[in-house]
């Protein structure tokens, strides 16, 4: 209740100056449901140059849409004009959205009943279509007609599988079925923005009924990558998802079951960061590594911890066992060195004792030299090395 507390002065603000403003979307939604707010989100029947010049600390942010972040007392918030988005011609949220006076004609272009529920700054409702009904049945409907609502912005149906997943609740039969009507309209999407919804996905308690739903309804046949796969995203539904916490650890186990030919350009299809795809690459490496040997201190030095970490969640997902992360650390602590810049000796130092100039030789040795560290066959220390150069006649 607390940010709704907070964020109400903006409301009174924009009501003393003549405006209706409310509560809306997801943090209205899960205020009802009871769980952890985010962003809170107003909707006003000002227009946005009248909401900048209300507050004059404003970010412009989204003014085609009508949206102007405002900010109060070091908080933002989003303050959008109802709108109804007119022109629909290719499936997408339009660029162009006609701004209307009327708060239900905002709330009816809305996707589902649960996110079209208004509230007022003393807490009152304004639920025209049985959103708290629907929040009661754990159900996720379409306002009005699904067609309408899927061909207005196609991301529409990924976001109903995400919230099955995210809330735990189930899609209603006609949302559903329409669903499986309208799947190949995904093919318009961007897939930055199919991309944050599918992590959501991922994420979510309800991740194996998401994906079985995924498989049931088409929509994986128009996911880059996955267009052949369907039977694979159902299997990965076994896994146990508890343990993953994190998107990247998420993705890893997905494309264990989805074994795509090449992880690497899928993931870049995905248009996801380097680091994230270099990170779940790292992954998918290490557990390769796994299914050959036990954890090993070259492995372990090799990955670093934090993706070895990450990959004993994996596997322990794959397994369907608890994952052991203290085991892990532990062995990963005992290490002798955790880097190349932890050895006793450098380049330089056997550039000196040997007397040799730089060449391949130099990189073989101190890789060589690092891996009898590693593994504990030879101590760090600048004698123990010297020793062993003689031994491999390099001194
Ligand atoms: N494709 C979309 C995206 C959003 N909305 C509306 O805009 C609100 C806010 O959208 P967003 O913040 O993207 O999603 P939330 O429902 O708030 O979910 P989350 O809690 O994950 O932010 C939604 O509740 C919904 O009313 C919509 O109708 N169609
Ligand atoms: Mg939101």
């Amino acid at each position: 209740m607390q940010p709704f507390k907070h964020a109400a002065a903006i409301i009174e603000k924009l009501e003393k100056h003549g405006f209706e403003a409310y509560f809306v979307g997801g943090s209205v939604r899960d205020f009802i449901i009871g769980k952890p707010i985010s962003d809170v989100d107003i909707a006003t029947s000002a227009l946005p140059n009248e909401v900048m010049r209300i507050f004059p600390h404003h970010v412009p942010i989204g003014l085609e849409h009508g949206t102007v972040l405002v900010l109060y007392e070091g908080i933002s918030y989003e303050v959008t004009t109802f709108r109804m988005e007119a022109e629909y011609d290719d499936f997408r949220r339009p660029s162009h959205v006609s701004f209307v006076r009327s708060l239900e004609e905002d709330l009816k272009r809305r996707d589902f009943t649960m996110n079209a529920i208004a509230m007022t700054a003393n807490g009152d409702m304004i639920d025209s279509f049985g959103g708290q009904e629907a929040i009661h049945r754990k159900q996720i409907q379409t306002v009005g007609n699904p067609d309408e609502r899927f061909r207005e912005d196609a991301l529409r149906m990924m976001r109903g599988v995400r919230f099955v997943s995210t809330l735990g609740f189930h899609l209603s039969d006609e949302t559903k079925q329409a669903i499986q009507e309208h799947a190949g309209l995904l093919v318009h999407i961007a897939i930055e923005r199919i991309a944050v919804e599918f992590e959501k996905l991922l994420l979510g308690e309800g991740v194996r009924q998401a994906l079985l739903l995924l498989a049931e309804t088409d929509l994986y046949a128009y996911l880059p990558y996955f267009e052949k796969k369907g039977e694979q995203i159902a299997s990965a539904a076994m896994y146990n998802w508890d343990v993953i916490q994190s998107s990247e650890e998420a993705w890893a186990l997905l494309l264990r079951a989805v074994k795509p030919e090449n992880a690497d350009a899928l993931l870049k299809n995905w248009k996801l960061s380097n680091k994230k795809v270099h990170t779940i690459t790292s992954i998918l490496h290490c557990l390769v590594q796994l299914e050959k040997s036990e954890w090993n201190d070259m492995l372990l030095y090799q990955s670093g911890e934090e993706i070895s970490i990450m990959t004993e969640r994996v596997v322990s997902a794959l397994q369907g066992e608890r994952p052991s992360i203290e085991h892990v650390h532990s062995l990963y602590k005992k290490l002798p060195i955790h880097s190349r810049k932890d050895l006793a000796v450098t380049g330089t130092d056997l550039l000196q004792w040997t007397g040799k100039q730089g060449g391949p030789w130099l990189a073989a040795a101190l890789g060589q030299l690092e891996r009898e560290v590693v593994c504990g066959r030879l101590a760090n220390s600048k004698e123990s090395v010297k020793e062993w150069l003689k031994q491999c006649n390099l001194l």
